[in-house]
């Protein structure tokens, strides 16, 4: 569903030059959840920007469902972003001023769908995950955990192809980071969406079925997370992080 073929991306000019992408290749399945690690400065956020095309490639391709996104341009990235990605956000940058209702329906609403289809569409992923009540509330008025459920209902109301997350868990307590965790396990699990999350917290990216592992802007290693257990595949991930040498302490 999203390739990535030889993508390279360089920062600042003919003198001073960061190569952040070192011809980085891999691929994603639909109904993956992938976690994207790396010591910082590794290119995780690099990447994440190409391929929500927020940032554009030295060279390279994406293909998002065959579609190549390095290729839009103008006023298509808006709509190809609101249409085919789903953001999950550090600090969910829900609007104040509107309800949670408004807050998740916002990209149907802004792509002028029938208000009818966006209410019914709102209502569904609400009932996913567990958030009817709370629909008519502005955040302000709702709790932490239903914050986390409004800005995932968001990211997936539009039947997006890609969920797209810079360290969600960044700026949480342990507690809500589990909880964010588990919710994105269940849009994973029972409503197939397919997930790609920066992470440097080895924790969060034990949730996940793969890891990509970058290391100076190229891939390391992945890890496959199979049959096996959160508990084991977290500690084989910090197996991988040790090997990948570095200051571990700034990847846990
Ligand atoms: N706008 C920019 N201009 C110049 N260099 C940049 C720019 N953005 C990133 N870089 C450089 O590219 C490299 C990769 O940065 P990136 O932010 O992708 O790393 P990261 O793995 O996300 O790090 P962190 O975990 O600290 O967020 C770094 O060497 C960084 O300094």
């Amino acid at each position: 569903m999203l390739q990535v073929q030889n993508v390279e991306k360089y920062y600042g000019s003919k003198n001073n030059v960061t190569k952040a992408l070192d011809r980085i290749s891999f691929e994603v399945r639909r109904g993956e959840f992938i976690a994207i690690m790396g010591a910082s400065g590794s290119g995780k956020t690099t990447l994440l920007n190409c391929i929500s095309t927020i940032d554009t490639v030295s060279a390279g391709n994406i293909l998002l469902d065959g579609e190549n996104v390095t290729e839009i341009s103008g006023s298509e990235l808006a709509k190809f972003r609101r249409e085919r990605l789903g953001f999950i956000f550090q600090d969910f940058n829900l609007l104040d001023t509107l309800t949670l209702e408004e807050n998740i329906g916002i990209a149907l609403t802004i792509n002028h769908a029938d208000p009818k289809s966006v209410q019914g569409n709102v209502r569904e992923v609400a009932h996913q995950l567990g958030i009817v009540d709370a629909l008519e509330k502005f955040p302000y008025q709702v709790s932490g955990g239903q914050k986390q459920r409004a800005a995932c209902a968001r990211a997936m109301v539009a039947g997006q192809s890609l969920i797209l997350a810079d360290e969600p868990t960044g700026a949480l307590d342990s507690k809500s980071s589990k909880s964010l965790l588990e919710i994105m396990t269940g849009m994973n699990q029972n409503s197939g969406a397919t997930i790609l999350m920066v992470t440097h917290d080895a924790y969060s990216a034990s949730y996940a079925s793969r890891i990509l592992f970058l290391k100076d802007g190229r891939l390391f290693n992945e890890l496959i997370r199979g049959e096996r257990s959160r508990q084991v595949f977290y500690h084989e991930t910090l197996d991988v992080l040790a090997l990948l040498g570095g200051d571990v302490s700034d990847l846990l």
